[in-house]
């Protein structure tokens, strides 16, 4: 990432070259204006980082908070423990875990070998080959989502998730066992992560 903010801010220096005088459009144009010398090529890519991920995940961190703070402060009013219907009552944390699984399946793919002769999309797989179906190039695929690799759990919201684009847990008669468990796992990391742990 570091590398690729580089070049940008070389690509900027080069045109600022050419173009001086010219009022600042973005950060990059700010803290390249700035004359102190104090602000390394390697300081500005790191401002510029530090920009990005916070735009990028504040908000769904925020909302996951959110639904899980409320849920806490129902469960200490009432003295109960969670139980099955409070995962399923974290709609937004579910579109989270979702999301999480699109982006960084820990399973890649499945294996499979043909036991006949198969045809694909006019590819043929010849009996006793071995196919490696790759998840992950599905799952970022932009014909399949729209800014692939842009974390975004409200993609999910009022989505049907049983689509072939979608299957981290593979699928048919080998389809994992342990989906639900998974999930719920997550559900409880989730919920204790973001309301019982602080970030300093
Ligand atoms: C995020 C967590 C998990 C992911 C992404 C995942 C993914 C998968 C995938 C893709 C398969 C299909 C393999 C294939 O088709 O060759 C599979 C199979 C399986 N998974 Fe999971 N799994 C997860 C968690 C679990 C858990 C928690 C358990 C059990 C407690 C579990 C038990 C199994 C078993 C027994 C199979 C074999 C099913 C069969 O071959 O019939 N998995 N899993």
């Amino acid at each position: 990432m570091v590398k690729l903010v580089q070049k940008i801010i070389q690509a900027r220096k080069k045109k600022s070259d050419i173009i001086s005088n010219k009022v600042p459009k973005d950060v990059v144009d700010v803290l390249l204006s700035d004359t102190s010398e104090k602000l390394t090529d390697n300081l500005i890519a790191d401002n510029m980082i530090h920009m990005m991920i916070p735009g990028e995940d504040s908000e769904p961190l925020l909302m996951t908070i959110a639904e899980n703070t409320k849920l806490k402060t129902q469960k200490d009013e009432l003295g109960e423990p969670l139980c099955w219907s409070d995962y399923l009552s974290l709609p937004f944390t579910q579109n989270v875990i979702t999301e999480t699984l699109r982006m960084g399946n820990i399973i890649t793919g499945v294996m499979r070998k043909a036991m006949k002769d198969v045809e694909i999309k006019g590819y043929l797989i010849p009996k006793g080959w071995c196919v490696f179906t790759y998840f992950r190039s599905v799952h970022l695929d932009q014909n399949n989502y729209d800014w692939p690799y842009h974390f975004n759990p409200w993609r999910w919201q009022d989505k049907d998730m049983s689509s072939c684009n979608f299957t981290p847990f593979g699928g048919g008669q080998r389809l994992c066992p342990g989906l639900d468990l998974a999930r719920l796992e997550a559900s409880i990391f989730l919920h204790y992560f973001v309301t019982q742990f602080r970030y300093n």
